[in-house]
């Protein structure tokens, strides 16, 4: 068993016969932030959607705080979970998208709710305690009772992490959080990201914004080509690069 939050060994993953993941290990500590940076078609929605079983990998493993993501090991066969314990361990593997996903037709509040009641069945007056705290967290208590549609992007995205965190996850995946936003509201959700990382909250975000992964990042990892092509603190990564190919992308970033 690893010591890891969140541990991918040797992981592949063909679409057709296009390879996306081509051997990928990552490892990330328990209360630390990994950042994944890399070219457009690297790989790296890909990675983040194996490690909470949106997609299949094809080979390796995926573990999270110990155990099999997807599948349970009988001696040496590996059968795959069914869809009840899928979303089970979903549960506990926060995912924050792109384009938010609230449901439309909830408030904030419901759309902070909904996933402990339904799928944790945990009792209304405690999620709707919690709900409250969380959205005050992210700076939002005010507007609880307000629908997705009357709330700016940034204000948006600030709902689907509190929902990420209402279910108390083990690790949350953010994928391009801020991609979507309008610029001057992505400091708005880089904040309420860096708070959850003082907070020791175990973290993977996928992004294009490389000041954030110089300031908060424990590990940075530079993806090409469906593979990590170089990882490390980002004093080293960012600013003494090892690989010609981080470089390259550095200068087109930076
Ligand atoms: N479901 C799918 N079916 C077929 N091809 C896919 C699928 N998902 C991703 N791909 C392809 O896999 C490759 C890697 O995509 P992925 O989204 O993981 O890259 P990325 O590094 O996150 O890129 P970006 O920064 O543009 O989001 C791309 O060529 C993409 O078109």
């Amino acid at each position: 068993m690893s010591a890891a939050m969140v541990d991918l060994r040797d992981v592949h993953k063909s679409f057709g016969s296009l390879k996306v993941l081509r051997g990928v290990d990552l490892r990330v500590a328990r209360g630390e932030v990994t950042v994944i940076l890399g070219p457009s078609g690297s790989g790296k929605s890909t990675l983040l959607r194996t490690v909470n079983h949106l997609e299949k990998v094809d080979s390796g493993s995926v573990r999270v705080d110990g155990e099999l993501v997807g599948y349970r090991q009988s001696g040496d066969r590996l059968y795959e979970l069914r869809e009840r314990e899928i979303l089970r361990q979903r549960t506990r593997i926060g995912f924050v998208f792109q384009h938010f996903n609230l449901f439309p037709h909830l408030t904030a509040l419901e759309n902070v709710v909904e996933a402990p009641l339904s799928a944790q069945r945990r009792p209304k007056a405690e999620v709707h305690r919690l709900a409250v705290r969380l959205l005050d967290r992210v700076g939002l208590a005010d507007k609880k009772d307000v629908y997705p549609g009357q709330l700016s992007g940034g204000q948006q995205q600030r709902v689907a992490i509190a929902r990420a965190l209402a279910l108390e996850p083990k690790v949350i995946l953010f994928d391009e959080p801020t991609s979507a936003l309008d610029p001057e509201l992505v400091g708005e959700v880089l904040d309420v990201v860096k708070d959850l990382a003082r907070s020791g909250t175990t973290m993977i975000v996928v992004t294009h914004e490389v000041g954030f992964a110089r300031e908060v990042a424990d590990t940075v990892v530079f993806m090409d080509d469906g593979r990590v092509v170089e990882q490390g603190p980002p004093a080293q990564v960012l600013d003494a690069p090892r690989h010609e190919r981080t470089r390259v992308f550095l200068s087109k970033v930076l």
